[in-house]
């Protein structure tokens, strides 16, 4: 299912069951600025190349615009849509003054060099100087872009608009990036899962573990989950899978990935079909790469008990409706992955106060955010009678249609 179809489908029914007026929910639904730029640069052997770049910027009720900016050669304006859309709850999820957005390219960074990711990088920003800013619009890393990127966006919009360290997140700590940014999203998984293995008496230790994406999010989730005792049986990242049913080597694993750029050939596991990751025999699945890849063709083949979706919308709908039949939990994207969100918030924060936290600061305020987010998912799951996406989704757009309403800005 289209990713903006099935968000859509996912706002529709929360909007439902908060009884939302539909012009509020026609108001909510619709992009506040979709924004397409022509990316043309020169490539290093001189020739010209074009790309298409978006930023979407979704809500802003109840603060600045937040999200990452992609760089993948499947991005598309429906994606980057549904993307931003989830941006706007997610960050109402966690509570943090934002609204959401998102932005791509489409393109393949492993096809490009570094002056040219860079070039290209310079270029988008010059398109959308005037529309981002540190109380507008805050853009960070998401797939296929990170800290260099951040850093080169930092240095092009200090061109037109004098030096701004907070008008991006996620960016090397020599240039303002946060403590803690770096593993952020993947510590916000730990958070997320303990908290809802608590709530079944179980915990990380004993647990297995099957991993779908090895980059910031995925790598730095199984080196967590692993210091805290839980069995990684099986990870895949583009160059293929592996699997190991007495537990992967992660610290091993990682060294092999920065070595061999994948986790194939990795002498610690067998070689495992990629397209059988998901349905790999564990407790629990971490989806952590690219949206929609559970749905209606392997739904009913996952083993896990647990999903806790660390990807931006790995699940669609009508994998959600063979899921819960089968009595498997879903630990929703908008809940499950803000923790990267959450520091790049404190990175912001700190930014303006031109003042540094250390790590251990950044990581405990980081567990009572996910800590809160989860108590207050369930809170809605409890008043909804709901499951725990719908928990999060009400959650979520109820804050945004408060801030709307408050702000007189519903029809
Ligand atoms: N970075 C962040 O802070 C946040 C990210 N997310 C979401 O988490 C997910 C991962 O993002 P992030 O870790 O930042 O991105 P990265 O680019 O760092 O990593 C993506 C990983 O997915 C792998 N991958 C790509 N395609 C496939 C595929 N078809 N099968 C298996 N693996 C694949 C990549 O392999 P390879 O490296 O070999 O190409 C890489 O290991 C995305 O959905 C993103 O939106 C959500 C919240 C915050
Ligand atoms: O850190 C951020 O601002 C955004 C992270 C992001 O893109 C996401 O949560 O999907």
């Amino acid at each position: 299912m289209n990713a903006l179809v099935a968000t859509n489908r996912n706002f529709k029914l929360a909007a439902r069951l908060l009884g939302l007026d539909s012009k509020l929910e026609k108001s909510l639904l619709i992009p506040f600025r979709e924004i397409k730029v022509e990316c043309t640069l020169p490539k290093d052997d001189g020739t010209l190349a074009t790309f298409v770049g978006f930023r979407i910027q979704h809500d802003n009720a109840r603060g600045p615009m937040k999200g990452g900016i992609r760089y993948h050669p499947e991005v598309d304006p429906d994606e980057v849509n549904a993307l931003a859309q989830l941006m706007t709850w997610k960050t109402a999820v966690a509570n943090i003054p934002y609204g959401g957005a998102k932005g791509g390219i489409g393109c393949n960074p492993g096809e490009l060099s570094k002056s040219e990711l860079e070039r290209l990088t310079r270029v988008f920003t010059q398109k959308i100087h005037d529309l981002i800013g540190i109380h507008a619009d805050v853009p960070a890393p998401d797939m296929g872009t990170g800290p260099q990127t951040m850093a080169w966006i930092l240095d092009e919009y200090s061109k037109f608009h004098g030096h701004s360290p907070a008008v991006v997140t996620g960016k090397p700590i020599d240039l303002g990036g946060s403590l803690g940014r770096d593993a952020a999203t993947g510590r916000g998984v730990l958070f997320a899962t303990e908290a809802l293995l608590n709530e079944h008496g179980k915990s990380i230790s004993g647990q297995k573990f099957v991993i779908q994406g090895f980059g910031n999010v995925g790598s730095w989730a199984a080196q967590l989950i692993h210091e805290k005792g839980g069995k990684i049986v099986a990870v895949s990242d583009i160059t293929g899978a592996i699997k190991n049913s007495k537990g992967i080597d992660i610290p091993s694993l990682l060294k092999h990935v920065k070595e061999s750029k994948g986790v194939q050939g990795f002498p610690g596991g067998d070689s495992l079909d990629p397209n059988l990751i998901l349905v790999e025999d564990c407790d629990i699945l971490i989806p952590a790469a690219l949206g929609g890849v559970i749905n209606r063709e392997n739904a009913n083949e996952i083993k896990a008990k647990f999903i806790i979706e660390a990807a931006n919308h790995p699940t669609d709908p009508e994998a959600d409706e063979i899921l819960s039949k089968k009595g498997v939990i879903i630990l929703p994207d908008i809940y499950a992955n803000s923790g990267g969100v959450t520091v790049s918030y404190f990175e912001w924060v700190q930014n303006i106060q031109g003042f540094m936290w250390d790590e251990e600061k950044v990581n405990n305020e980081l567990k009572t955010y996910m800590t809160k987010g989860f108590k207050d998912v369930k809170g809605m799951c409890q008043t909804h009678n709901c499951d725990l996406r719908m928990g999060a989704f009400t959650l979520g757009v109820n804050r945004v249609a408060r801030a709307t309403v408050l702000r007189g800005w519903e029809a």
